[in-house]
């Protein structure tokens, strides 16, 4: 439905036919309807916009329609909701009864809650209307009496004229409109005064042209008015495989626009829709702080074979070649929260690597039908980084047993993974590991657990290391906690997870923030808050409790009795 027919809708509230253009004057109705009629809703809204500065406050005639079309609309509140699209808040009555309004009414409006119980003759504000109109039914009221100053536009003074094109401002720099002595409609042409005048086809074509002219200006001439420095072409430079450029890019801009450019010229992006390309750097690189051993509590054994089978390959290619050729993925696997996305990270500041991160279940889900280009581009943008990691989390959700039930769509993702992961480091120089992740490693489907050779299990903590963890994590906090009490805490939470320990030093770290009384907590200087102590973690340990059951953690055990690389 076009506009104009939208706004050629009649209600009917409690059977009195209501259309929404008897709240117009005719002019503005005339002006409104032509230009709905020849541009576009962007034109139709300013040219409205201007039209209602001219045309306010409503003059006499439609003043009569406007107050009764409100009280009937407001008798029925439920109807009073339906304004819906931009055009119908433009014309909300309610908005235009209230800019008709003198500003002393509003206490009125106020006092009868709003539009609903507002009536003129209880109104006792101090509304020029003539005493003699004021108990009068609304119907009656002669309006050459009320107050011409807000009703009336001819009586407009001098100083009202000024106040009012002060308020009338021009959008998108269209010319400054001059106003003559009457209030004229925005267009410069004289606009003609009746629906019937512009029947005559010519005079019809003339108006929708000035309309047009005036209030309309195309993308690229908005731009180079408001900024003449610009770029004057939108995109043009764009090359098949380029990202979008932007005209109002600055030099420094411009540069690092080249660089990514040069990137995404790579051969191997060749196929590689540039719309992955971006998500991918955008969304997949970890661009977050590196990562070092030490940040990692406990996992000797593992940090160690990780040390030995991936990083120094990665470092020392020429060294690691033949038989010393390193696993092109490994497989971490144990309970959640216990540093397995930790050690992903660390490989890749380790080796200088591009760290990309992508959750199996996030290709399955969010880019499902996408999921195989999404994994194509991500190995292809990942060849075009090396050395890079790419840690794919949850991996026993892409790479789970094959099953008559399973969804076409995914079956393609894991044809796709496993072909990208064949075809992943075959070059001599390629340095590319996948890290896959899982909780659930006796779901994975034994192609997967072929190809990812080192498979190692990352347990719970061990006390020394929840110590560690502690001593870590409180070393950017106030706190008194001696080393011999953190090493209790330590003890104190055997059975949690890394990410376990984390929560109960940040619940413990809530203590000395829960002990300032309220009324001080606005105003209260950091310093004055007191350090973390140990009953703070007493008080931790009675409500963060561990994660993991017992019962899992013997799945875990047995599977890596069985598949796990023993160390
Ligand atoms: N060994 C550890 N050393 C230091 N911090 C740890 C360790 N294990 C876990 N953490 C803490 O727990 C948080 C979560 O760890 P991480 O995300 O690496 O676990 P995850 O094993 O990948 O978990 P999930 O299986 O749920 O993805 C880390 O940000 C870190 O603060």
């Amino acid at each position: 439905m076009n506009e104009i027919e939208e706004l050629d809708v009649t209600f009917n509230v409690n059977n009195i036919p209501i259309n929404p253009h008897s709240l117009f004057n005719n002019q503005a109705l005339c002006q409104y309807k032509i230009t709905t009629q020849s541009s576009s809703n962007i034109t139709s809204l300013l040219t409205l916009d201007a039209v209602w500065n001219v045309n306010e406050p409503v003059d006499n005639k439609n003043f009569d329609l406007l107050l009764n079309s409100l009280n009937a609309i407001n008798h029925n509140s439920n109807n009073s909701k339906t304004w819906t699209s931009s055009l119908w808040d433009q014309i909300d009555p309610v908005a235009l009864f209230k800019k008709s309004l003198p500003e002393s009414a509003e206490c009125c409006l106020v006092k009868y809650k709003g539009l609903d119980g507002f009536v003129l003759d209880k109104c006792s504000c101090t509304l020029e209307i003539h005493e003699s109109n004021k108990h009068r039914p609304i119907e009656n009221i002669d309006r050459q009496q009320t107050s011409t100053k807000y009703l009336n536009p001819e009586s407009y003074d001098n100083q009202s004229k000024l106040a009012e094109e002060q308020r009338f401002k021009p959008k998108f720099n269209r010319p400054k409109l001059t106003r003559t002595t009457t209030l004229q409609p925005v267009i410069n042409s004289t606009p003609p005064n009746t629906e019937t005048d512009l029947e005559s086809d010519e005079e019809l074509k003339q108006h929708k042209h000035n309309v047009a002219k005036i209030t309309f200006k195309t993308a690229k001439e908005q731009l180079l008015a408001s900024n003449p420095g610009a770029k004057r072409t939108l995109g043009a430079s764009r090359k098949a495989q380029g990202k979008f450029v932007s005209p109002m890019l600055g030099v420094q801009d411009k540069q690092e626009q080249q660089v990514t450019e040069t990137e995404l010229t790579d051969e191997r992006l060749k196929h590689i829709d540039p719309k992955m390309i971006e998500l991918i750097e955008s969304e997949i690189i970890d661009k977050g702080t590196p990562i070092g051993w030490d940040d990692i509590a406990g996992l000797q054994m593992a940090k160690s074979v990780i040390q030995e089978a991936v990083v120094w390959p990665l470092l020392r290619p020429d060294i690691f070649t033949g038989l010393r050729r390193p696993p092109k993925g490994i497989l971490l696997f144990g309970p959640p929260g216990t540093g397995k996305t930790l050690i992903g990270k660390c490989v890749a500041a380790q080796c200088n690597a591009t760290f990309f991160s992508i959750s199996a279940s996030s290709l399955t889900s969010k880019w499902l039908g996408d999921g195989e280009k999404m994994v194509r581009a991500l190995f292809a943008v990942a060849r075009c980084h090396q050395p890079a990691v790419i840690f794919i989390d949850e991996i026993d959700s892409l790479l789970t047993q094959r099953s008559d039930t399973e969804h076409e769509a995914t079956r393609r993702i894991k044809t796709e993974f496993l072909v990208q992961f064949d075809g992943a480091a075959t070059e001599e120089e390629d340095r590319l590991l996948i890290v896959g992740a899982t909780n659930r490693p006796q779901e994975l489907d034994e192609a997967a657990r072929r190809r990812l050779v080192k498979r190692l299990y990352i347990p719970l903590p061990d006390a020394d290391a929840r110590k560690q963890i502690i001593t870590n994590l409180l070393r950017n906090e106030k706190h008194e906690v001696s080393d011999s009490e953190a090493e209790e805490v330590g003890r104190l939470c055997a059975g949690y997870s890394g990410a376990d320990v984390r929560a109960l030093c940040a619940e413990a770290a809530m203590g000395p923030v829960r002990c300032v009384p309220l009324h001080r907590m606005a105003a209260i200087a950091t310093d004055q808050v007191r350090p973390v102590n140990m009953q703070d973690f007493r008080n931790a340990l009675q409500r963060v409790r561990p994660s993991v059951s017992q019962n899992d953690l013997g799945q875990y055990v047995k599977w890596n009795e069985t598949y796990g690389q023993g160390f």
